[in-house]
């Protein structure tokens, strides 16, 4: 049985972890790692059949056959290239640190060299599918508009560094409009899935992205609209935030535990 060790325990971990415990992935919870031990240790105890150890990050590597990255981009950074050298594949959450070409490149050279797979899941986003497709005949435009409320944007570096007030906004405001790479390091809580197009697509300094906040919502919207020689297509999602974490949504979740599911099952629907 596939032995997974989740890194960050907090509502995509969390979900994970229950979507084992309940049977639903037919995959064995080996270990836990959190930079807060009392987090992990949580949720170990919440969960009914499966009894994960907390391990350091060194001693999970070295002990399980998938790493699950849901902690920060941070973490990204420190981790995935540890878990490829010793021999793991690992799923990642925190999409927005690949927009750094030389980690990326660092990324998908160890994977190939290790013989391991990154799994990258759509997120909170829908369309990814139609990306990887209308790659091959060549896309010309890909543009994401993410609208959450402002309670979502809290805390974001370019929210703080421009000293912008989200609780006094009274109408839906643009905040940012840039590339994809820009976006992911001005908000690298909310807009994971601007990376995750990217790698589907035509890339970090290409894809266009666009943060609005918008005090009459209470969901977190990506719209994403995309052009190629396949034609043109546009999805909106409109997710449920998590109640543990505002800026993520529920579908996010849905999506990494879909993605687990998939490694899992001989049978493959859709691209
Ligand atoms: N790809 C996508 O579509 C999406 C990606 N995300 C990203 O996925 C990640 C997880 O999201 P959530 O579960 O909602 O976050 P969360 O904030 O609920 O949980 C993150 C957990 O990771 C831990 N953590 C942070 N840095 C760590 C480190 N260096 N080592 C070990 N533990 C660490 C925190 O203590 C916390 O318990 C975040 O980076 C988030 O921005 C979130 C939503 C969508
Ligand atoms: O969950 C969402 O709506 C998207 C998100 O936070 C991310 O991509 O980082």
């Amino acid at each position: 049985m596939l032995k997974i060790g989740i890194i960050g325990c907090g509502f995509i971990g969390g979900q994970i972890c229950r979507a084992i415990d309940s049977g639903e992935i037919d995959a064995e919870l080996y270990a836990l790692c959190d930079s807060s031990e009392s987090k992990a240790f949580d949720l170990a105890k919440s969960l009914k059949t499966c009894k994960p150890a907390y391990m350091k990050i060194e001693e999970l590597i070295s002990s399980v056959d998938l790493v699950v990255e849901s902690a920060s981009q941070n973490a990204v950074r420190f981790i995935v290239p540890q878990a490829l050298k010793a021999g793991c594949s690992v799923m990642v959450l925190s999409v927005g640190a690949l927009a750094d070409k030389e980690l990326r490149e660092t990324l998908f050279g160890l994977a190939k060299e290790h013989n391991c797979k990154l799994y990258f899941p759509s997120g909170a986003v829908v369309g990814i599918d139609g990306i990887n497709s209308a790659h091959a005949a060549g896309i010309s435009s890909v543009t994401l508009t993410t609208r959450k409320p402002p309670s979502g944007l809290m805390g974001a570096p370019y929210v703080v560094e421009h000293g912008i007030e989200l609780e006094k906004l009274e109408k839906e405001t643009i905040l940012f409009e840039g590339t994809a790479s820009e976006a992911v390091k001005a908000f690298p809580a909310n807009v994971n899935v601007a990376a995750t197009i990217s790698l589907a697509g035509i890339g970090f300094e290409r894809t266009m992205v666009r943060v609005i906040a918008d005090p009459s919502l209470s969901r977190n919207i990506h719209e994403i609209n995309v052009q190629g020689e396949f034609g043109k297509f546009c999805t909106k999602v409109e997710n449920l935030p998590s109640p543990e974490n505002p800026k993520t949504s529920y579908l996010a979740a849905l999506s990494a535990i879909s993605t687990l599911k998939k490694i899992l099952n001989p049978v493959q629907i859709g691209t």
